[in-house]
């Protein structure tokens, strides 16, 4: 059966999150409640209507300077435990409505403390919101820590991923302004990682090229790549239109290394052109291990479920597509091998299974 699933459809099937920020998923009005709160006076408006587009409109530059400035006014506002333990709690029940039944949410501490509070206050407070959020509603949240590569703290906030990693966080990550901030720049930070077996995915091929995945990759041993769409400069097409793909692409398929790819936020940040024109379409024909994100809800006005429709509209993906996304995710998530195979054999499966039965 290959009818063309339906937001609301998709909205039911068990789906699989491994790149979301937790700064970039804020409900408007929760922005405007904490501003309010904490006495945060920077906001472009109080009305969370307007707040929404607002982000919308001013992440839709086509620069990812631009759009990661609007991170100002959420970053501004996550500076308290309890406004960090709501924001946690909101995405996860925000997560579950949408049908999400396992998601990795990544946000960088460092940002947090601006207000006095320490980087393990930040830490605990998010793992708690996360733990009673998932509690009630029913969804499985492994964090991400992320260090601002820009900033020089990586290799203390590797620290606090490992030292925390039996408490929720399940990785790291890298993310901010890619041009001008090699991966290589926390090389210190990624070998560390590895030593303590430990796991770790980079921001790499949004803003810059095929030496940013491969320095992410040969030098920095990243298990995933944050968005990875620039790989798609080393694949060519022969004269009959046959795709070839060079070392790195290679190296990249051969390896199943997963592609965290978010289509709507590259389209905001200008790393692709439109959906229809988006390399997830060639990567999937040529099964590399892509897998369907966010990137940031509130700023790419998103959902996981509209990630997924806007596809079916441009590639006419049918369910097999969607179950096949939504299982690579599965499997290159950070949390361990039976817990993974628990997910895919006990709940996405039979989720799928359910929904093709439903409507056959
Ligand atoms: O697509 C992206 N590329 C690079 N950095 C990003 C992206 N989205 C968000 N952030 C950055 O990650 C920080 C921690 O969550 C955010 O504050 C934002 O600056
Ligand atoms: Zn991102």
């Amino acid at each position: 059966m290959n009818d063309r699933p339906s937001l609301d459809d998709i909205r039911r099937a068990p789906k699989v999150l491994l790149h979301d920020h937790l700064d970039g998923g804020l409900r408007p009005e929760t922005i405007v409640d904490l501003a309010r709160d904490g006495g945060y006076g920077d906001l472009p408006t109080t009305d969370p209507g307007g707040l929404r587009t607002w982000f919308a409109e001013a992440s839709d530059s086509g620069s990812l300077e631009r759009y990661l400035e609007t991170f100002s006014h959420t970053v501004g506002v996550m500076q308290s435990v309890e406004a960090l333990t709501r924001v946690a709690y909101e995405c996860a029940e925000d997560l579950a409505a949408d049908g999400v039944v396992y998601a990795e949410v990544r946000y960088a501490p460092e940002q947090h403390t601006t207000t006095g509070l320490t980087l393990e206050q930040v830490i605990e407070a998010v793992l708690d919101g996360f733990e009673r959020g998932g509690r009630e509603h029913g969804i499985r949240i492994g964090t991400l820590v992320t260090a601002m590569r820009h900033q020089a703290r990586s290799m203390e906030i590797a620290e606090l991923a490992v030292r925390y990693r039996d408490a929720g966080v399940v990785g790291f990550d890298i993310a901010g302004a890619e041009a001008g901030y090699p991966p290589t720049r926390h090389l210190d930070a990624f070998e560390y990682l590895q030593r303590e077996n430990a796991h770790f995915t980079i921001h790499a091929g949004e803003a810059f090229g095929l030496p940013s995945i491969w320095q992410a990759i040969q030098w920095c041993g990243a298990d995933r790549l944050g968005h990875g769409v620039r790989i798609i400069d080393d694949i060519t097409e022969d004269e009959d239109g046959v795709p070839e793909l060079g070392r790195l692409a290679a190296y990249v398929r051969d390896k199943r290394i997963p592609l965290e790819m978010c289509p709507t936020s590259n389209i905001q940040t200008g790393a692709a052109k439109s959906i229809a024109e988006h390399p997830i379409g060639l990567l999937r024909r040529l099964s590399f291990r892509v897998t369907v994100n966010t990137d940031n809800r509130l700023m790419s006005g998103t959902t996981p479920s509209r990630e997924f429709a806007k596809l079916v509209e441009a590639f006419d993906y049918g369910w097999d597509d969607l179950q096949w996304f939504t299982v690579n995710a599965m499997k290159s998530a950070f949390i361990g091998f039976t817990e993974r195979l628990e997910l895919i054999n006990g709940v996405i499966k039979p989720g799928f299974v359910e929904l093709r039965g439903d409507r056959a």
